[in-house]
């Protein structure tokens, strides 16, 4: 957009440039054009005064369900949702219908969120065709239209030769392969985590070996390949610890945790509560302490929320049937921010693991406010508390296990490219 916009006197964080002053940003163009002194009038000010102003989050685990479920959500209210969290760019998982396995897909998911064009949107291929962890994708034309990374994810890559072959051709290329790391033997027909609610509820579970046996299985892979894998939506105490080991190791090995993973155990469930019902599946404290402690010593680098929307039909049919998902865009920033007042991280830390940690990992210009930046800002008050409702959501998906939960820290104002996308609790265009 034309015209300049001044966020006026906020407290700016941008890990990406070791930023943390309280100083006016100026946009000019679309572009961040300076921090602090800048010559010129504006067009338009935001008063940040008392809140946050950091680079526009990116969440790099989202299911958009378009094309295919576009009654579950679609690329313009998945983007929409993600404004209104906070999200300026997001990617999305492949598992739609038909799959992002070939080129066409995913030139047509970024072509439409250009035309929606609220966030980035940003497609993950599919490491196998159909999803079936049978034959591999052709990931290089999938890269060059615009896939900034591969997973099957919704289903793990389990064939272990297939694994193999993904990371060797995925490696000569230094692409990133996402597990979503599930040994089926061992979780097929489970609806929660196995353990004693499972037990009290009399419902099957997913141990929490079914996620370790897999992410070892792909470190020892990882390691003879020398590629990049990285852990979707990591759960367990045991996944944690492979994970920091393999870094130690000096592997390329990275993770991201998702917000249900570290704030909620799996006593959410009991009551039969469907909307506490993930894939992987909220588990122990000890679990989510590990998960904790994985995001403290930089073990985890990445919050992503695996927003996962579902239509009601599909998860009001009790807890063995109903769907697995959560959805995340929207709760994101507030339930992370309990990170920094637990004293787990800083508030620099925490908006590293959101906005600087995933464009790294994944090699996109976002996540900064470098001067010729694209503006992608995010503007939040901590500290103020608000309560969820969920049909007050902006995603069509409704499951969430916070709805009518007090939440602190609201985003005010999300500016995409320099333009106002949402403020005063609405999406704008
Ligand atoms: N996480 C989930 O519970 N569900 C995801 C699939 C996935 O992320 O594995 C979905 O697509 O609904
Ligand atoms: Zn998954
Ligand atoms: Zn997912």
């Amino acid at each position: 957009m034309s015209g300049k916009l001044l966020i006026k006197n906020g407290h700016i964080i941008d890990p990406a440039n070791g930023l943390d002053e309280v100083a006016n940003l100026w946009i000019v163009e679309g572009k961040v054009a300076a921090i602090g002194a800048y010559d010129g009038e504006a067009d338009e000010v935001i008063d940040a005064d008392g809140k946050i102003v950091c680079p526009g989050l990116i969440d790099m685990h989202v299911h958009l369900r378009e094309p295919g479920q576009e009654w579950k959500e679609d690329i313009e209210s998945g983007s929409r949702a993600a404004v209104a969290g906070g999200v300026t760019s997001i990617c999305c998982m492949p598992n739609t219908g038909p799959h992002i396995d070939h080129a066409g897909i995913a030139l047509q998911i970024i072509a439409r969120a250009r035309q929606v064009g609220l966030c980035n949107v940003h497609p993950i291929g599919a490491v196998t065709k159909n999803l079936e962890g049978k034959e591999l994708t052709e990931m290089r034309e999938l890269s060059r239209c615009g896939c900034v990374a591969f997973s099957d994810d919704g289903l793990p890559i389990w064939h272990a030769g297939v694994m193999r072959k993904a990371l060797e051709y995925a490696s000569s290329f230094g692409f990133m392969v996402i597990q979503h790391a599930e040994e089926k033997q061992l979780t097929a027909g489970g609806a929660i985590n196995e353990g004693w609610v499972s037990t009290q509820l009399g419902v099957s579970g997913m141990p929490a070996e079914g996620e370790d046996s897999m992410i070892a299985r792909d470190i020892m892979l990882a390691r003879r390949a020398d590629a990049r894998y990285h852990v979707a939506h990591i759960s367990t105490q045991g996944g944690v610890a492979l994970v920091r080991k393999a870094r130690a190791e000096g592997l390329k090995v990275s993770t991201e945790a998702a917000p249900h993973h570290f704030a909620l155990t799996e006593e959410e469930v009991l009551g039969y509560n469907v909307d506490a019902k993930v894939s992987p599946p909220l588990r122990t404290e000890a679990d989510r302490l590990a998960v904790i402690e994985g995001l403290r010593d930089g073990t985890i680098e990445v919050i992503a929320t695996d927003h996962a929307p579902h239509h009601e039909d599909d998860k009001r049919c009790g807890l063995s049937c109903a769907a697995f998902g959560i959805v995340g865009l929207e709760t994101m920033l507030p339930v992370s921010l309990e990170l920094v007042r637990s004293g787990v991280l800083t508030m620099p830390d925490l908006i590293a693991k959101m906005t600087a940690n995933p464009a790294r990992l994944l090699g996109l210009e976002s996540g900064t406010l470098s001067v010729g930046a694209e503006a992608d800002v995010t503007i939040f008050d901590a500290d103020t508390t608000w309560v969820l409702d969920r049909e007050k959501m902006v995603s069509k998906g409704k499951n969430t296990p916070w709805h009518g939960k007090e939440m602190t820290g609201l985003v005010t104002h999300t500016v995409k490219a320099g333009r106002i996308v949402f403020a005063e609790g609405e999406v704008r265009g």
